[in-house]
């Protein structure tokens, strides 16, 4: 992207509708920062994620989004802010308060549970809090079978229905019908994501587009209330992209699992979208829904990299509220038909 040394100025923007991400947010990340030495990946980040909902995270390369997945999974301690996740609804501020200030890092209250995400190891994110994630490249067990990779996403489960005990090898009743649940969770998203004719085949012989469906399946088996996507549909054809979107409204349609992702493929994005956080140099340049952010002049100035020749002639067209002219003042394809692209 190229440099933007102008300031453009926003046209005003119609008041924002009524979003989950407001009303019942499943993520919160408030005033999260990162430092990388001297440099400021994340700056005074604030956003939320909807219960329920598709949230993706865009922006051009080197934003940061890539960071905020590490803070909220535990790879990366922020430097600064708080990262709550709220399992059940209602959980007030109050409570989210009282768990900031007892240091803790969770507390069962208001009929469900509250985590400080920031305050937690990355294991107990995924394992208690019900965090999951999948890379922007693929990491599966490749000389795995598809379906041993469903098994081993489970297998913290199994080891506490063991008792951390020889309890398994045993064949003790809790061990056993544990066991039985994971391979009927494991056949069910095998199914559900179209790879049940493969199970026995090692995870490296499938195409790209099964290996991506198969990281989601893998998250999935472990009951996901948060679900990060780092760049699920790299690397996808048409149909795979096609399956995918269908895959993800699935997710979001008949589980309780909302989805928090990063995504280039603006087609994606704005298909399957209920709600769009967009990240320029590590800070928040726009949050709303697709068709909020997609006619957001900062959106358009921030993905079009405009050339420092062409600024004040796209900055015109911008100020004048004509996204288009913009748009092809800076001779740049829109990604999305139909209008202008994020
Ligand atoms: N571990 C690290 N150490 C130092 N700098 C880092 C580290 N991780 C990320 N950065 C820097 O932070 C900034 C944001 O990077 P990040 O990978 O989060 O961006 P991104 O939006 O995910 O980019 P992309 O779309 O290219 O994946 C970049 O300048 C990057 O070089």
């Amino acid at each position: 992207m190229a440099a933007m040394t102008s300031t453009i100025h926003p046209t005003p923007i119609a008041a924002p509708l009524p979003g989950r991400w407001r009303e019942d947010p499943v993520l919160t990340v408030e005033h999260l920062t990162m430092r990388f030495g001297g440099l400021v990946a994340i700056n005074d980040l604030s956003f939320s994620v909807g219960r329920g909902d598709i949230t993706a995270l865009i922006g051009p390369n080197g934003a940061g989004k890539t960071t905020v997945f590490n803070c909220v999974t535990g790879f990366y301690k922020p430097t600064e802010g708080r990262i709550s996740l709220r399992r059940g609804r209602g959980i007030s501020s109050a409570t989210l308060d009282a768990l900031t200030k007892s240091g803790g890092q969770s507390l069962k209250a208001d009929g469900g549970e509250l985590f400080l995400l920031e305050r937690m190891t990355d294991f107990k994110i995924t394992e208690v809090a019900g965090v999951a994630r999948t890379f922007q490249n693929i990491r599966l067990f490749g000389g795995m079978t598809v379906f041993e990779n469903l098994l081993v996403a489970q297998h913290n489960k199994l080891m506490a229905a063991s008792g951390f005990t020889i309890g398994g090898l045993l064949g003790l009743p809790g061990y056993r019908r544990a066991k039985e649940a994971a391979q009927d969770r494991a056949v069910d998203w095998l199914r559900r994501t179209a790879l049940l004719d493969r199970a026995d085949d090692p995870a490296a012989d499938l195409s790209y587009g099964d290996q991506r469906r198969l990281e989601i399946a893998r998250a999935m088996c472990t009951d996901p209330v948060l679900l990060c996507l780092d760049e699920p549909a790299a690397g996808l054809n048409p149909r795979e992209s096609a399956e995918l979107n269908e895959l993800l409204r699935s997710v979001r349609d008949q589980f309780d699992t909302s989805i928090l992702l990063i995504e280039h493929d603006m087609g994606v994005v704005m298909e399957i979208s209920d709600h769009i956080v967009v990240l320029d140099y590590g800070k928040k340049i726009s949050d709303g829904t697709a068709a909020e952010v997609k006619s957001d002049p900062r959106v358009i100035a921030a993905y079009l990299g405009v050339d420092d020749e062409e600024v004040e002639a796209v900055e015109a067209k911008l100020d004048e509220g004509d996204v288009e002219g913009a748009i092809a003042q800076a001779h740049v394809e829109p990604h999305v038909e139909g209008g202008a692209s994020a």
